[in-house]
């Protein structure tokens, strides 16, 4: 199967920090995909590279190429607007919009131009539903989405995620700073999700990574290590450095 994307050779320096060296990895359409290492070894960096949030950041330079369906996104022709309705992302702190629940996540398909109300009515309803959190919500869509628990708002933050309709849904470590009851909300929410997306998350939590990704990415001083299945990374893995990390022997 092709990839859905592909990093060739992506290095990228802040400044005179070279934080990422020759990044080459294909990311599988369809399967959730779990970057893990210690902190500082460039994760959200790398994440971030791909759709290219970094490009707001002036002191960063890119080398390398990552492809989204075979195309360069760093090509000249494309429109970083447009990459990131279709590579979403949901950050480590949710951080819902200063509205209601129901314009946080009306708000990408407004800035799409649909103004129709049955239409943005149904497109609500269903990222809610798809976020898990519908049902929780449904008769305070007008209040204030700063109103609802942290765990909530996360799932409202993927919901105004889903809610254009991207390919690919970032998460950086989106339940860090969430309990262990929300936090399971989302990694089931993360495992239904697949069959629609493709997930790509950067966890602190090597258990949230065996538990619920397919594939998993150890990145270290901004290489990245070792890429493969799951499993296999965590049973057998072929380089002595992740097999000392996941061990616990350092990080
Ligand atoms: N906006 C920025 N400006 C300058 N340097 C940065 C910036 N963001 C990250 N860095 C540097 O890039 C390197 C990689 O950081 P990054 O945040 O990608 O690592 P990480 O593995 O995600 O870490 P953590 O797990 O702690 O979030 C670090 O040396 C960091 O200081």
């Amino acid at each position: 199967m092709e990839p859905i994307l592909e990093a060739k050779k992506l290095n990228l320096w802040y400044g005179p920090n070279h934080a990422l060296h020759d990044v080459s990895i294909a990311i599988p359409e369809h399967e959730i995909t779990a970057f893990i290492g210690p902190s500082g070894c460039g994760k959200s960096t790398f994440l971030r590279t791909l759709n290219r949030m970094n490009d707001l950041i002036p002191s960063v330079k890119i080398t390398g190429e990552v492809d989204f369906h075979g195309q360069d996104l760093y090509g000249s022709s494309v429109d970083p607007t447009w990459l990131r309705k279709q590579i979403g992302m949901v950050f480590q702190k949710a951080n819902p919009f200063p509205m209601s629940i129901y314009d946080n996540v009306a708000y990408g398909p407004r800035t799409h131009g649909i103004r129709n109300r049955v239409k943005l009515d149904e497109i609500v309803e269903n990222s809610l539903r798809s976020a898990a959190i519908w049902d929780e919500v449904k008769d305070r869509l007008k209040k204030s989405a700063l109103g609802l628990s942290g765990g909530q708002q996360q799932r409202l933050c993927i919901a105004r995620a889903l809610a254009v309709e991207p390919e690919v849904l970032l998460m950086d470590e989106s339940t860090s700073a969430l309990d262990p009851i929300s936090t399971s909300k989302i990694e089931d929410l993360a495992a239904e999700l697949k069959s629609q997306y493709t997930v790509v998350m950067v966890t602190h939590n090597m258990q949230q990574a065996a538990r619920i990704s397919d594939n998993t990415a150890f990145f270290l001083l901004g290489e990245l290590v070792e890429f493969g299945k799951t499993e296999q990374l965590f049973s057998t893995p072929a380089d002595k450095r992740t097999e000392d990390y996941i061990t616990g022997r350092f990080g």
